[in-house]
């Protein structure tokens, strides 16, 4: 692992590092945010925030606001990349926002060229919190967070794996990519047009499969003047699966946001507050 830069912010610590991740068989840059708390006689939670479309690292850590209220919860976030990186990753031919670079969408693909690289679930659930827990003062409490395309990860990797994340919430959340062009260009070429294969990738068709005690608090805030809302997102499919099976989802449309970092700030503090009772931080 390489540290390449450091900042102190609120106390704490905001890390970039570069490394070789196995799972996606490329170097990959991921930040990590280390509250004041964090030492090695006190040993803090992750939150782990998956971005969106075009992201990186760097985008929540700049531009949501999280820093102040987790170093005041004694919470230390990690924030991967979107996607597996490099010359060697295939891209998009078309070079296009949506899918390739920046847009692995948190699946494992099965397709090729795809397969080789495009492995971000397990990086996401298994390579990259190992390499946290070992050289971090972190426990090994984590809860999970995301928006947009990061959202519908956040919801997939916390409904797939129950236990594994204390709390789940997200922003403006892909919720049925099953059925939205986002999704359809995506789980098509990284998984193939069999579409039993993509439910294992949609919160909406995972949310009604579990029983009650696989079940977790969750929390979805949209905007309601998001551009994506009727096309892309679909919460209303969530809200219904969640309805029929008793799921314990809050969801909340907050009138006049829309998709951008100006409405994740609005509420991150919320989020993180929710997520701090799960982890019995307040
Ligand atoms: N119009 C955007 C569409 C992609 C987009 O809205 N990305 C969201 C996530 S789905 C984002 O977080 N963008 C980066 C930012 O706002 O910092 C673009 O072409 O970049």
């Amino acid at each position: 692992m390489t540290q390449v830069s450091e900042n102190k912010v609120f106390g704490g610590r905001h890390v970039q590092y570069r490394h070789q991740a196995n799972s996606l068989a490329c170097d990959m840059r991921f930040a990590i945010f280390l509250p004041p708390q964090a030492s090695e006689n006190h040993k803090v939670p992750v939150l782990y925030w998956l971005s969106g479309l075009t992201c990186t690292d760097e985008n929540f850590m700049q531009k949501a606001g999280a820093l102040r209220i987790a170093a005041e919860l004694g919470m230390a976030i990690v924030a991967p990349d979107t996607s597996p990186r490099g010359e060697a990753v295939p891209d998009d031919a078309d070079n296009s926002y949506d899918f390739g670079h920046g847009a692995g969408f948190y699946v494992d693909a099965t397709e090729e060229p795809w397969s080789a690289h495009y492995q971000m679930y397990t990086y996401i659930r298994d390579e990259l919190p190992t390499l946290i827990e070992q050289h971090f003062p972190v426990t090994g409490e984590k809860v999970i967070s995301g928006h947009s395309m990061g959202g519908h990860g956040a919801l997939v990797l916390a409904l797939r794996n129950p236990g594994l994340y204390r709390s789940v919430t997200a922003f403006s959340p892909i919720c049925n990519p099953s059925t939205c062009p986002w999704g359809e260009k995506a789980l098509s070429n990284y998984l193939g047009e069999d579409k039993t294969a993509w439910q294992q990738y949609d919160a909406s068709i995972l949310m009604v499969k579990l029983e009650q005690d696989q079940h977790i608090p969750a929390l979805v805030t949209q905007g309601g003047d998001d551009e994506f809302l009727e096309q892309q997102l679909k919460p209303d499919t969530l809200v219904a699966a969640a309805k029929g099976n008793d799921y314990p989802l809050s969801y909340e449309l907050q009138p006049g946001y829309d998709h951008s970092y100006y409405f994740i700030s609005s509420f991150i503090e919320q989020h993180l507050r929710f997520h701090a009772r799960h982890l019995g931080l307040a």
